[in-house]
């Protein structure tokens, strides 16, 4: 099997050719370079012109670096000029230098011409990119670039490290299988150049019309293979985790609007709970001296209350009368109950307890007493970096005073139906041929704030929200137009597009970066699913959840060596099929069934009738997701397979 190519990147660094992009001859002849030089090691996949500015220089070449290509190579502005600060744009994005490229572009610009000691190239790695600045004069470039072509597959390899490519190996191979396409799949910017200046393969007839997935081609240019690797489900899981920002801490107030946020410090009680001796019952608090009994008549000397804000302290001899959780008078050793006395004699008027006589001397020192910080001790440890904000949780931070505390930003959602067939699901008019309603939204939607995340009704460009999630028009339709969208008008980069998983197979998780409001960048993430219904809320469970755990500071198993259950930080059950079921030939299948638990404890799953991805109704009473392997066999009832908790227990 061929390598994969290695992607390049080109920047014209030209006030002229910026105003005029027909002016630029540098593009083909580097292109030229890489065809005829380059071994068949390389794709050119993403050209650009921008003016002589140092800040679109830096910004072009940092936005590639990120992006994965292998190499960065900018033509132009290199030289004395004022305006020549293409060096000075790259230098600091290099984390390493290379001056042994420089070195030998130098000198190799040397033997034809003394000038080549007016330019001042620089050369160095910069996010496991390698970042090469050639001189403007197209010529030169080409010189300085044949001087070190062949030195740089090795480079670049050596620079992206074993693994941090791989993802973007799987990128290449798509290109690898169809070099027709090689030009238009993942470029990277809005302002990209003809398709003209792509470099072709030498294989492929130059009579051949690409397949592409560009639009404005017409379907009869669509592709008719999808050319998106096929990943597998934890593949897929591992790649959405790698590209989830590391969760974010903030401070916020403590209200029942902190359940489920992850706690991003260690918090001390502030305070001792209780604060002060308070008694667990209603009763009579007693002095018991060493060798007193509990029991006789004694007189009713003050009343403690829960709200007491003063109490006096009680003699031997004498009782107080208090309630629940108040404060017990100073002196006083116990509480004895009210169900273990009797009223002796009353005031004159009758309305108050004069003597109460004990009956009980079976009460021991401190007995119904709850000392101080009985229940959380002061400057204790009440909760732990990482954990998850429940009922009880909340109920600690607040007992003990806390008003505000670190915990992990959580993210906003998007959710975003497309397909000009989709209709607001309560529109009152029935139908019209073709109109759906649109039932993704509210189901997806519920799906994520189940599981405790905001969602919004979106539109794609909303930059209110962190995350995207859309349905519909992934697939190889003619209308399907998410994946162009992501990729030209958007400038996205595509992680994934397909996923050997049945239903679900067009899944695609994508990348955009954008400015935020303080104009930096930020990085959103798109997951587009299915139109189909079964199927987005399916992958909602399997490919959304994960990542927004992430986002929030859960500790959730990055690698696809775990299993799946650990990855998507949920329950996995083994559970008893109560049917015969047929699995799928080639994709492994996530069918919506009902779990039970048995009288002996066993869990049992009924599928949930019908698991044609269009039919929602297969979510229906379902709670779990049966993972039935590929290989097209059939599973007898009985049989044990192992199932995902997507709900709850009825
Ligand atoms: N929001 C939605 N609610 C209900 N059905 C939908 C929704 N979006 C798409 N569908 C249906 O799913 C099927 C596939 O839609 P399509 O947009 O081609 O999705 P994809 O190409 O992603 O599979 C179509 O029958 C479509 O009408
Ligand atoms: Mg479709």
């Amino acid at each position: 099997m061929a390598e994969p190519l290695l992607q390049v990147a080109i920047l014209v660094v030209s006030d002229t050719a910026y105003q005029d992009a027909t002016t630029d001859q540098a593009i083909p002849i580097l292109q030229n370079v890489f065809v005829e030089q380059g071994q068949g090691k390389w794709s050119v996949s993403t050209t650009d012109i921008v003016p002589d500015n140092k800040e679109a220089i830096s910004n072009k070449v940092r936005s590639w670096c990120q992006d994965g290509h292998n190499l960065v190579l900018t033509t132009g502005g290199t030289g004395f000029a004022t305006k020549d600060n293409t060096p000075e744009a790259i230098t600091p994005l290099l984390e390493k230098q290379a001056p042994g490229l420089v070195h030998g572009m130098l000198a190799k610009s040397l033997e034809v011409t003394p000038f080549a000691i007016m330019s001042r190239p620089v050369a160095g790695v910069a996010n496991g990119t390698i970042v090469i600045t050639l001189p403007g004069s197209p010529k030169g470039a080409k010189e300085n670039l044949e001087a070190i072509i062949k030195l740089l597959p090795h480079a670049c390899l050596q620079a992206a490290g074993m693994n941090s490519r791989t993802l973007h190996a799987g990128g290449v191979k798509k290109l690898e299988q169809d070099a027709g396409v090689a030009s238009t799949v993942g470029h990277s910017q809005a302002h990209h150049h003809a398709h003209g200046h792509a470099i072709p393969r030498a294989h492929t007839q130059p009579q051949d019309r690409p397949k592409s997935n560009d639009p404005v081609a017409g379907p009869s240019q669509r592709y008719r293979e999808s050319p998106y690797p096929m990943l597998s489900v934890q593949d897929a899981i591992a790649t959405i985790l790698q590209h989830t920002p590391k969760a974010k801490e903030i401070t916020i107030p403590v209200t029942a609007g902190l359940v489920d946020y992850i706690i991003a410090e260690d918090v001390p009680a502030k305070e001792a709970v209780p604060a002060f001796r308070a008694s667990i019952v209603d009763g009579y608090a007693i002095v018991i001296t060493e060798d007193g009994s509990s029991k006789g008549v004694f007189p009713v000397a003050s009343v403690s209350h829960a709200s007491s804000d003063t109490v006096p302290p009680l003699q031997v001899g004498r009782i107080a009368r208090i309630t629940t959780g108040a404060p017990l008078p100073e002196g006083a050793t116990s509480v004895v109950m009210v169900e273990d006395t009797i009223l002796k004699s009353t005031t004159s008027d009758g309305t108050e307890e004069k003597e109460v006589e004990i009956l009980t001397d079976a009460v021991k020192v401190n007995e119904n007493v709850r000392e101080v910080g009985s229940d959380i001790e002061q400057d204790s440890i009440i909760l732990r970096r990482g954990d998850k904000i429940g009922p009880g949780e909340l109920g600690l931070l607040a007992s003990v005073g806390i008003a505000m505390v670190k915990a992990f930003r959580r993210p906003i959602i998007g959710v975003l139906s497309t397909g000009d067939e989709i209709v607001q699901h309560d529109r009152p008019e029935s139908l019209k041929l073709g109109e759906v309603r649109d039932c993704n939204r509210p189901a997806t939607s519920s799906v994520l704030q189940s599981a405790g995340y905001s969602t919004i009704d979106c539109g794609i460009a909303s930059d209110s929200c962190d995350i995207l999630v859309t349905s519909g028009g992934v697939s190889m339709g003619e209308l399907d137009l998410l994946k162009p969208t992501i990729e030209r008008t958007l400038g996205g980069k595509i992680h994934f597009g397909r996923v050997s998983m049945k239903p679900g197979k067009p899944t695609t998780f994508a990348t955009v970066r954008v400015k935020d409001n303080n104009g930096n960048d930020q990085e959103k993430l798109i997951f587009s699913l299915p139109g189909n219904p079964a199927s987005a809320i399916t992958c909602t469970n399997l490919f959304v959840l994960p990542c927004l755990a992430k986002f929030s500071g859960h500790d959730i198993a990055m690698s696809s060596d775990e299993p799946l259950g650990k990855q998507l930080g949920r329950p996995r059950l083994t559970v008893l099929l109560e049917e015969v079921v047929q699995c799928d030939k080639s994709r492994e299948e996530y069918q919506r069934a009902t779990v039970r638990s048995g009288n002996d404890g066993r869990l049992f799953a009924s599928i949930t009738g019908g698991q044609r991805s269009s039919r929602v109704g297969s979510f229906q009473r379902a709670n779990a997701l049966v993972i039935l392997p590929a290989g097209g066999g059939k599973l007898d009832k009985g049989s044990k397979v192992e199932a995902l908790l997507v709900g709850s227990f009825a």
